[in-house]
């Protein structure tokens, strides 16, 4: 009987290192000679992460909304496609950061009620030092968002653990195992945990596996704390009346900026830093007056990088900020005067 394509879900807030993940997991599934596919989904409407993995592997794309809500359905039927099309042995889906898993691995099991899907796990990449920052305040969306990401897990990345102390590293740990006693916990910096160990416990698979089945699913979902009745926050309306339920995610919002011109770098290095705190993700690709080339930026939790990037394909400058209700105009209009004119 032909064989179901195993489906890794990474799930994770914004910026706590899904790609980096990802791209570990290719590297590793390439070099036993398999023939991974990717799906990504980004809030912004052009796929920065995307430029990130090596082209040869087939990526299916799904911009510009979250796929717990509007684009639920796509997922579906992209699944189908990179199964038909390009027959892969391992399907890896980057979720965005503002998802609630929850919804995604509902999506994948009602595909694999059509297609031979078999989910794997559902990997939480964490983000220490964010997670640590809330925790001291315990409220607020963000801090709920992490919470049900990390219940929904099979495994678990506490992530960026060079940004935190010994003390912070024990009361995450203990934070992890009360919010999910079963998954297992490998604490990284840049991702970089054992992927054997990672991609071959079984216990936390069967788990998931079995939350496919219609009881286990119930209390699955219960235990992720995914509640029903509120209003929904979704951005299309229909969806919103169809399906009235609680998205704790709704609170974020993206800003995508196509630059007219290059920018100087040191002047963009200041509007990251004095970003307001209510932005806590930004990417894009940009072209500097002052240096060669094109650059990858990444800023998340505060922390900015840039990386020279060769980019694939005809891909304009440009910025994609995502945070909870900030002022886009103030925004456009900042991003707008750093814009110079094209050089010849
Ligand atoms: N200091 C530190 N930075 C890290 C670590 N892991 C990843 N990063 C950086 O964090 C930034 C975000 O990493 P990504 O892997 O793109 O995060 P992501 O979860 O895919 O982000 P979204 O797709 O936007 O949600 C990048 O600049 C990474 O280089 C880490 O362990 N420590």
């Amino acid at each position: 009987m032909e064989q179901a394509v195993p489906v890794y879900i990474l799930s994770g807030f914004l910026g706590s290192g899904k790609t980096t993940l990802l791209q570990r997991m290719l590297a590793a599934f390439r070099a036993e000679g398999k023939r991974p596919a990717v799906v990504m989904n980004e809030l912004g409407e052009v796929n920065l992460d995307g430029q990130l993995v090596d082209s040869q592997v087939p990526t299916a794309e799904l911009l510009g909304g979250c796929i717990c809500c509007s684009i639920r359905g796509d997922l579906s039927l992209q699944l189908a496609e990179l199964v038909q099309k390009e027959a892969p042995d391992v399907i890896i889906i980057e979720a965005t950061g503002a998802a609630n898993p929850m919804d995604i691995l509902e999506g994948v099991s009602e595909t694999s009620l059509y297609v031979r899907l078999e989910l794997r796990e559902l990997i939480t990449v964490v983000d220490a030092a964010h997670l640590y920052d809330l925790y001291q305040e315990q409220r607020g969306k963000t801090y709920r968002l992490m919470q049900e990401q990390i219940r929904c897990a099979s495994l678990l990345i506490l992530n960026k653990t060079d940004r935190v102390g010994e003390e912070a590293r024990d009361k995450l740990n203990e934070l992890l195992r009360k919010w999910n006693a079963y998954a297992p916990v490998s604490e990284a910096v840049q991702c970089d945990v054992s992927l054997e160990n990672l991609l071959y416990a079984d216990t936390a698979g069967t788990e998931l596996k079995e939350a496919q089945g219609s009881e286990a699913h119930h209390h699955h979902a219960k235990s992720c704390g995914h509640d029903h009745g509120e209003a929904c926050g979704c951005s299309d309306s229909q969806e919103q009346t169809r399906h009235e339920h609680h998205h704790s995610h709704a609170h974020v919002m993206a800003y995508t900026h196509y630059f007219a011109g290059p920018v100087n770098s040191v002047e963009f290095e200041k509007l990251l830093r004095e970003l307001p705190r209510d932005v806590y993700r930004a990417k894009g690709i940009l072209t500097f007056n002052d240096t060669s080339g094109r650059f990858l930026f990444q800023y998340a939790y505060r922390e900015s990088d840039f990386m020279k990037i060769n980019p694939q394909g005809e891909v304009q400058d440009v910025a994609v900020f995502i945070g909870e209700h900030f002022d886009k105009e103030e925004m456009r209009q900042r991003l707008s005067s750093l814009e110079t004119s094209p050089v010849n």
